[in-house]
Order: C-alpha cells, then structure tokens, then sequence
C-alpha cells in the first residue's frame, strides 16, 4: 500500500531557472514561449515540480529534448543547485529536513549513501582510466568502507551480476564496449545498497539488442533488491517497460503524471497522446 510512511523521497515546488525573471514571468499565470520568458528571456528548465518516490517503486519521467529531465535529475543528485523547492529524503532524518538547504559536506553523505546515479554519458559516473574494480572500490570508500578484501568481495558480486567476466575486472571501462561500460557504471552504483537510484537515459546511444539487455538487467535488480528508482527517458517504450508510474514532462513542467498502464491507456494531454501513438 502507498502510504506516507512508504515514501523514499519527496519533491515539492521545485524549479531551476537561468536568468534574472522580469516582472512579467514572475507571474504565475505569464505565457511563456515554451519554456523561455518572452521579455527578459529567463529560461524555466523546470517549473514548480512535485512528485513523490514510494519505497520500492520505479517512476518515469518521460518528455522530449529540452523538456527538463535531466536538470531535474541533476537537482535531485546535487549536481546542480535548485532556484526553489524542496528536496526530503527518508533514509535522512526521515524526511523532516529540506536537504537542499544542507552543507556540501551532507550533500556529499547522501550521494555516498543514499543514492546511486547512472549517467546517460558513462565517462560522468566512471573514471575510464581506472580498472572496474578500483571504481567500485572509489565508491565503498567514499561510503565508509576500508577492508581491502571486503570491497573485493563487494566489487566481484556486482561486476558478476551485471555480467561482467570476472576476468576483465581489472581492465580499465576505456577498454569496454558502451554497453558493458553502463553495466560497469550500474554495479558502481548499486554497490554501497543506495535506497534510491537514479537512471538518465541510460540507454540512449546502445544497439537495441545491447538496450534490451541493459533493461533485463535494471528490472531483475529492481525484483532482487527492491531499490527505489527514478527511470527518466525520451522513449516511452523503455518508461513502458519498466516504470510502475509515470510523470510526463513538457517544457518545464509536469503536464500529465499517473499510473503508467492509465496514461497508455488513456492519455489525456495531446502531447501525450502524440508519445502513445507513437509507440502502438
Ligand atoms: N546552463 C543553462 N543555461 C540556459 N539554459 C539551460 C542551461 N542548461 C539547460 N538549459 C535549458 O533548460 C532546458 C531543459 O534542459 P534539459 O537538459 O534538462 O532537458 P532534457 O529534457 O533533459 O533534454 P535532453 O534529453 O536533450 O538532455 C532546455 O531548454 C535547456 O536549453
């Protein structure tokens, strides 16, 4: 059951905009030109966004280019700074704190802690030069770990279960295929047990074959481990197959959001009916 007491993060009324707002789009009700001010030429990259992440449910964020996810997803792993909002976190004081508002040092705790992040662009969440191993093991000691064997044994069960051969865990990702370096980056991720796990277009740019294994392998972690997810993508198809819910995102804003089987099923925005007819 989805309840309050279930949830792993909270998101309310946040936005990112660069530029200095005029007194026209300061306005809630000014018509923008999509997301840009027409006066001032202040861009929303993301307006007034609030969702919630139940424990153990994977969510979608679905839009096209330029729509906003992966500013989103940046706010929500602090790689960028929000202009509004509020950021709570269950696995951090239980969600009474606006972690927004806390130090780089806490901001730094809950990235080693609390969450993992799959960039869509690997050399982000990966040092290509360094062996496979040695990323996992930069991971376990920026959450606390010391015992060289311990991350070992940590390192080999993560790189087997994103079907990595044990053999070429010494091998540096600059020497893998764009595929196994996502897999490479997802074992990295999951290997300190973050609750929540973040995902940006971590397909984009693989043969389908190669998505298609990429994906088995996220949805078979997410029977496994029952991690919080939040899957955000272009491809309603991918959103499709793995997301329990889905927000749809257009200019900035959140313009449909819901249980993904309803918004298939029954799209009531013309720019999500446009996505769904696209993929029947
Ligand atoms: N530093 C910046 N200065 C001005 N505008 C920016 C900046 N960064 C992003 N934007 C704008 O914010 C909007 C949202 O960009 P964002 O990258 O989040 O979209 P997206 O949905 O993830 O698209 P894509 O899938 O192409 O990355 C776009 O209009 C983009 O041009």
């Amino acid at each position: 059951m989805k309840t309050a007491d279930n949830l792993a993060i909270s998101v309310s009324n946040v936005s990112k905009f660069y530029g200095d707002r005029c007194s026209y789009c300061t306005d809630p009700e000014a018509r923008l030109n999509r997301n840009m001010c027409p006066e001032c030429h202040t861009v929303f990259a993301c307006s007034d966004i609030s969702f919630d992440l139940h424990n153990g449910e994977i969510l979608g964020i679905v839009g096209e280019s330029g729509s906003g996810k992966s500013t989103l997803m940046k706010m929500l792993y602090f790689d960028q700074v929000p202009s509004e909002g509020a950021y709570r976190i269950a696995g951090f004081d239980g969600r009474r704190t606006d972690v927004f508002g806390l130090s780089s040092q806490a901001k730094r705790q809950i990235r080693n802690e609390i969450l993992g992040m799959v960039y869509q662009n690997p050399v982000y969440g990966l040092k290509m030069d360094f062996s496979s191993m040695s990323n996992i093991a930069e991971k376990l000691i920026a959450s606390g770990s010391r015992h060289v064997g311990g991350m070992t044994e940590v390192g080999d069960h993560f790189l087997g279960k994103v079907n990595i051969p044990l053999s070429r865990k010494f091998d540096p990702p600059k020497n893998f295929s764009g595929g196994m370096q996502q897999r490479v980056q997802i074992a990295k991720a999951l290997s300190n047990h973050p609750p929540v796990l973040l995902l940006d277009e971590v397909t984009t740019g693989l043969d389908l074959s190669v998505q298609a294994d990429v994906l088995e392998l996220i949805k078979e972690i997410q029977r496994e481990l029952s991690i919080s997810m939040i899957v955000v993508s272009h491809d309603l198809a991918i959103i499709r197959m793995l997301c329990d819910r889905t927000m749809v995102m257009l200019d900035g804003r959140v313009i449909e959001s819901g249980i993904t089987d309803q918004i298939l099923e029954d799209p009531q925005h013309a720019y999500t009916q446009q996505l769904v007819y696209s993929i029947l």
